[in-house]
């Protein structure tokens, strides 16, 4: 089937001037809405996405003085002010076409039209509105992505990071949505993103909203964005993050804080790809990809009622999980490097190195932040070190570890079971009977648990 250009409205109270302006251009495979009645033009612009009007300026017979025309007009234009209208001016008034020019009108027609001339000029509108819409969209990603954080690639090589990596590869050039589960900072956003920098939809944006810092007044306008007056606060038309990430990848960080009222408008966006702004009733199709995080239990949460089963399936088609820092001390080494290079450069500190038993200490502290504490650690070392070697003084944590504050502090037995199962896997190199084994479990159980975890 032939794609259509647009949707044109027909306002006359003429019919047969309706009717054969409908046959020209169904022929040429533009929609057409009509209506001889001209207050059921502002239901009409409600209801149906159209790309243009084409409006007659003397609406009653008889009347031609066109001040209803001009009137509509303004109504229009107050509703879209991107919306081109094509007035429709009998033979010779072009003092009035060129008022309706005055006051906002795209282009005119006269009475009788010639139709090539009528159908370049509509296709023009249509074509000048739809490039208004992306110039939208495009701005709002613009703002978005100006303020989003750098990209940051995923360092790590312990078995749980390659594991993650060797997934990545094998979704990321899929639609499939994806649900990354994990503690503070451990790294969601960088998977998150790696998917997106992996997958066919890397030239377009990546947005990631945070759903838990987002309060609950203003969630649903920032997903969905808003019309100018739906509510109080609505000064202009705003576009919503999920519209802003058409072509892309929407990343949504604490997906367990979303209001079920809210759950149920995501679940219809995932399953119709469509989205209606706030105070409007225009359906927008959207191509989303939806890639989730939640450091909370999410299937407890369904349990108990407070996150809909059915989103959380649509979420989950593949689960990612990564381990608390302390549970890959491998990766240690590895970041700590990292971040030490680029703050000792940033900072001008290039000759700063970590003497090996300070490295060991640090592989041992068991960070309760994660990743995001370590980065912090080290930067704070670079900048408060007076020698070239640091010390655990420069990091801040020597106190911690003089406690006794190691990796087992927390006594979390589900916590210690997924550590104990990932040790294990990594001890023996991914054989999982090996693993299962030694930790006194059948491989039934143990690939159980495996599940449970999302290991
Ligand atoms: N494997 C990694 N490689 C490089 N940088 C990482 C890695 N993991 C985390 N980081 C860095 O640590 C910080 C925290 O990571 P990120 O924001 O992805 O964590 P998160 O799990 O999404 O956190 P939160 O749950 O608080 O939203 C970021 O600055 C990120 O760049």
């Amino acid at each position: 089937m032939v794609k259509s250009p647009g949707k044109v409205l027909l306002a006359d109270d003429d019919e047969f001037v309706l009717l054969s302006l409908k046959v020209l251009l169904e022929q040429h495979k533009i929609e057409v809405v009509s209506t001889s009645n001209p207050e059921r033009i502002m239901a009409l612009l409600e209801k149906e996405n159209v790309h243009a009007v084409m409006l007659d300026m003397n609406f009653r017979a008889g009347d031609t003085s066109s001040t209803q025309g001009l009137f509509w007009l303004g109504r229009i234009l107050e509703f879209n002010k991107d919306l081109p209208v094509i007035p429709l001016t009998a033979y010779g008034d072009i003092s009035l076409a060129v008022e309706a020019m005055k006051r906002g009108a795209h282009d005119f027609i006269t009475k009788p039209w010639e139709n090539e001339k009528l159908l370049a000029t509509i296709k023009n509108a249509i074509i000048l509105y739809e490039e208004k819409q992306k110039v939208k969209v495009l701005t709002a990603q613009q703002k978005i992505l100006t303020t989003s954080t750098q990209q940051q690639s995923l360092i790590g090589s312990s078995s749980a990071i390659e594991q993650i990596k060797n997934k990545i590869e094998k979704i990321a050039p899929t639609d499939t949505s994806v649900l990354i589960s994990g503690d503070n900072g451990t790294g969601k956003e960088v998977i998150a993103r790696e998917i997106h920098r992996c997958s066919k939809r890397n030239s377009h944006v990546f947005i990631s909203v945070d759903v838990g810092s987002l309060s609950e007044s203003i969630f649903e306008s920032e997903l969905f964005g808003h019309k100018k007056g739906a509510f109080t606060d609505a000064k202009e038309d705003r576009i919503g993050r999920i519209e802003a990430a058409h072509g892309g990848t929407l990343f949504l960080d604490e997906i367990g804080n979303l209001p079920l009222s809210l759950q149920a408008k995501l679940l219809s966006v995932l399953q119709h790809k469509i989205i209606t702004r706030l105070g409007t009733n225009q359906p927008i199709a959207v191509d989303v990809r939806i890639v989730c995080a939640t450091n909370s239990n999410l299937q407890g949460l369904v349990k108990e009622g407070k996150f809909r089963e059915d989103l959380y399936y649509r979420i989950n088609t593949v689960e990612i999980g990564i381990p608390p820092l302390a549970e890959r001390q491998e990766d240690i080494p590895l970041l700590v490097m990292h971040f030490l290079n680029k703050n000792a450069q940033h900072y001008q500190k290039e000759d700063r190195y970590i003497p090996e038993e300070v490295m060991t200490a640090l592989q041992k502290y068991r960070w309760p932040g994660n990743v995001r504490e370590l980065q912090h650690a080290v930067e704070r070392a670079v900048i408060l070190s007076e020698n070239q070697a640091l010390s655990l003084e420069d990091f801040g944590i020597s106190r911690h570890l003089q406690s006794g504050e190691l990796i087992f502090d927390h006594l979390n037995l589900e916590k210690l079971e997924a550590w104990a199962i990932r040790k294990a896997i990594a001890k023996h190199k991914g054989n999982i009977s090996h693993a299962a084994q030694e930790l006194g479990l059948s491989r039934g159980a143990m690939y159980r648990r495996m599940e449970r975890y999302a290991i």
